[in-house]
């Protein structure tokens, strides 16, 4: 592929191909049209950090990456329907967002899908999130796990597999349960209901994760293997840490005022015993799941979006195949 360059190390066996952020976002180059400034609106909406320069660099070029997978996908599962002399309806593509606790996964998932959505031919993008996938915190007591959030024990891992194998084999509709991070819980009496989208994002730490637990469900089948199109969202941990110090520090000003929240307590302290607390629960949960769970998980996507300390993205690197 034009611009891109093998992965310095090990050349020769890397699936890698490297992009620079120069040659990334040439390759928006034949994209019809800029964003409109709705659109902008919009995904400013989404986060108001995010630079219009990120998004139509890195963001809008890897949407028309997406588009062209979806739509050879498509191309694919018609064939298959030609050789059945059915043309079977084809199933959502589902596109997997890994990554750290605080690397940015939600808003890379927020931005992909305000994109993809404007593209012709698949207007309907939703997204879902593994979060809603955790045990609620009454099972997560009972087995001692209320600081292993995000750990693989601490989620319902088969139930996770089985709404995406019922999505897959084309239900008119799948639900998905729903966790608030404002209850720092699941939340009982919703349900995200999702209605056959031509495409669909999974946003999650564990996406690209096997471990024993799901090697024991039956039949054998992995997160992964529902997944069409992953993308890994990596950055420096120093980075990740300051970002989720920083983020603890906007929620103690904001969220965590409203008494209905799990963090309520956190209101009250003053910013250095906020930064000294998120620091603690950083090194405690998050940093350990980075390092043991999240991490090994990253050469497994298709494409990985190396983040700077300002959260721009510097290098993309994308599978050959
Ligand atoms: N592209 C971006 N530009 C600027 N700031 C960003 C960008 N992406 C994320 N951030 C900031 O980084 C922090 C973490 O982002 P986000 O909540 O999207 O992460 P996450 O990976 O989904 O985290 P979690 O797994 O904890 O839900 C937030 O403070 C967010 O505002
Ligand atoms: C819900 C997860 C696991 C993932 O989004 C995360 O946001 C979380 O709650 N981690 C546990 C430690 C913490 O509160 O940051």
């Amino acid at each position: 592929m034009k611009g891109g360059k093998p992965m310095a190390t090990q050349e020769d066996i890397s699936p890698y191909l490297i992009f620079d952020r120069q040659q990334w976002k040439k390759l928006r180059a034949s994209v019809p049209m800029p964003l409109s400034g709705e659109e902008l609106e919009r995904l400013r909406g989404i986060n108001e950090n995010l630079s219009v320069e990120e998004a139509s660099e890195i963001y809008l070029p890897l949407s028309r990456l997406l588009n062209l997978v979806v739509t050879g996908n498509r191309k694919m599962s018609e064939t298959t329907g030609l050789f059945l002399g059915d043309l079977n309806p084809s199933v959502p593509f589902v596109i997997g967002i890994a990554g750290s606790v605080a690397v940015g996964k939600s808003t890379t998932a927020r931005v992909l899908q305000a994109l993809l959505r404007r593209w012709p031919g698949h207007p309907r993008v939703d997204l879902v999130t593994t979060d809603g996938f955790l045990y609620p915190n009454r099972v997560l007591e009972e087995r001692g796990l209320m600081k292993r959030k995000g750990f693989p024990e601490s989620y319902d891992t088969r139930r996770l597999i089985r709404f995406l194998a019922e999505l897959k084999s084309g239900r008119e509709e799948v639900t998905a349960p729903v966790y608030s991070h404002l209850a720092y819980d699941i939340l009982p009496d919703r349900m995200q209901r999702v209605r056959r989208p031509d495409i669909l994002i999974v946003e999650g730490l564990n996406i690209l994760q096997s471990n024993r637990m799901d090697r024991l469900s039956s039949p054998c089948l992995f997160v992964s293997d529902f997944i069409d199109f992953s993308i890994f969202v990596d950055a420096r941990e120093e980075d990740i840490a300051r970002w989720y110090v920083e983020r603890f520090q906007v929620l103690r000003r904001t969220a965590f005022r409203n008494p209905a929240s799990y963090f309520h307590r956190y209101a009250g302290l003053t910013r250095e015993e906020a930064e000294r607390t998120a620091k603690e629960i950083w090194r405690e949960i998050n940093r350990p799941n980075l390092k043991e769970n999240i991490l090994p998980t990253r050469e497994r996507a298709r494409l990985i979006l190396t983040k700077g300390s300002d959260h721009s993205v510097r290098e993309v690197r994308l599978r050959r195949m």
